[in-house]
């Protein structure tokens, strides 16, 4: 017998891994529990082993990719409900909400706006074959609340290491750092988080950890699929949607857990003109004051910067120029115009 994919079969699925108390497999279920990302899209019914069973399958192919640690990472952040990220990392850093104060990373020309992120100097370093990498250095940057921002900059200058060191993904030495929550990341490859059968599947699955009734699961899949503009494609088996339809999803998932900041990683790399456009007016429908959503657009695409209500530029680890869109529009043509410049010189 194989698990239905209506709602009220993964509302029966999300109690049956609840219920998993096979102590050799408590850090599996824990992060089952966590969040759905452990789950395979395949699930064959086997009493309550499904949880254990598709997990470990889950985990053995994530852990492949990028490690364990990384994913258990992204179990704490997509689970850490709280308003404030609270890093201590060898007693360097800290991060209270009282530390920030208006003007104390007034890089943004919106101090007046309450901030759904407000970081200052923050430092991160990775660890590779050559020794700890200085990825982030002195890197501040404020995002008002209820605003769709786009971050920029060239290859390797370090925007998803800032997006990932929001998200709680990695770990700041230095600097300070408040970002509201709930957050959610989305990434690039919607394939890495849409793991479900089917479209409402996949948004009611991540409702799993919070253990509500019935209803309340429906109207909170039927809100935000509706949200995005997916609300027609509720039944429809994952594998037959697009790119672009797959990352509304993902974005669904994240709304109907009450995200209030949506950390987004190049979600439109891989998509043609029609998806891209169908993700960029999503984001723009749920972005809000009255939503109450937040939102932060890691992009390489000069032309998605019109959907954007603000703008930062980083360079070398730091942010070097942000707030309107227009004016960090025009650094980038001018750098662009002087590169193309210095090319012409050297033919
Ligand atoms: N796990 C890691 N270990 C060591 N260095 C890393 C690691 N991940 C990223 N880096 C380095 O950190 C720097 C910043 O990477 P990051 O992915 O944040 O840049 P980015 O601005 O998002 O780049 P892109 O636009 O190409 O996606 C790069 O030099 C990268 O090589």
């Amino acid at each position: 017998m194989g698990w239905t994919v209506s709602l009220s079969g993964i509302h029966e699925l999300n109690s049956a891994v609840r219920s998993i108390s096979c102590s050799s497999c408590a850090a599996v279920r824990d992060a089952v529990r966590a969040q759905p990302l452990c789950f395979s899209s395949f699930i064959d019914h086997s009493n309550l082993q499904v949880g254990r069973i598709v997990a470990a399958r889950k985990l053995r192919r994530v852990g492949s990719q990028t490690g364990k640690d990384f994913v258990s990472r992204i179990l704490r952040a997509r689970s850490d409900n709280a308003e404030v990220s609270d890093y201590e990392t060898d007693g360097a850093f800290t991060t209270r909400p009282t530390q920030v104060q208006d003007g104390l990373v007034d890089n943004s020309g919106e101090s007046s706006l309450p901030r759904a992120v407000a970081i200052q100097k923050l430092g991160l370093n990775l660890r590779s074959e050559r020794g700890d990498v200085p990825v982030l250095r002195d890197c501040s940057l404020n995002v008002p609340e209820g605003q769709l921002w786009m971050l920029l900059g060239p290859n390797g200058c370090g925007k998803s290491t800032l997006l990932k060191a929001m998200a709680g993904l990695l770990k700041p030495n230095a600097g300070k750092m408040f970002v509201i929550g709930p957050r959610s990341f989305v990434f690039q490859n919607p394939d890495h988080q849409v793991v479900m059968p089917t479209a409402e599947a996949d948004v009611a699955f991540g409702l799993g950890r919070f253990d509500l009734p019935i209803d309340e699961v429906r109207e909170r899949v039927h809100k935000s699929l509706k949200a995005v503009g997916m609300d027609q494609y509720a039944q429809r088996p994952v594998q037959t949607l697009s790119g672009g339809q797959k990352q509304r999803i993902a974005i669904a998932g994240a709304l109907a857990e009450s995200s209030r900041l949506l950390l987004l990683d190049e979600l439109t790399t891989y998509l043609d003109r029609d998806d891209q456009i169908g993700v960029l007016e999503a984001v723009r429908s749920v972005v809000g004051v009255p939503q109450k959503v937040t939102a932060l657009w890691v992009t390489h695409r000069l032309e998605e910067l019109e959907y954007a209500d603000g703008a930062a530029y980083m360079e070398n680890g730091r942010v070097i120029l942000s707030g309107s869109v227009a004016e960090v529009e025009a650094y980038i043509k001018l750098k662009q115009d002087e590169l193309f410049n210095r090319k012409d010189s050297v033919r």
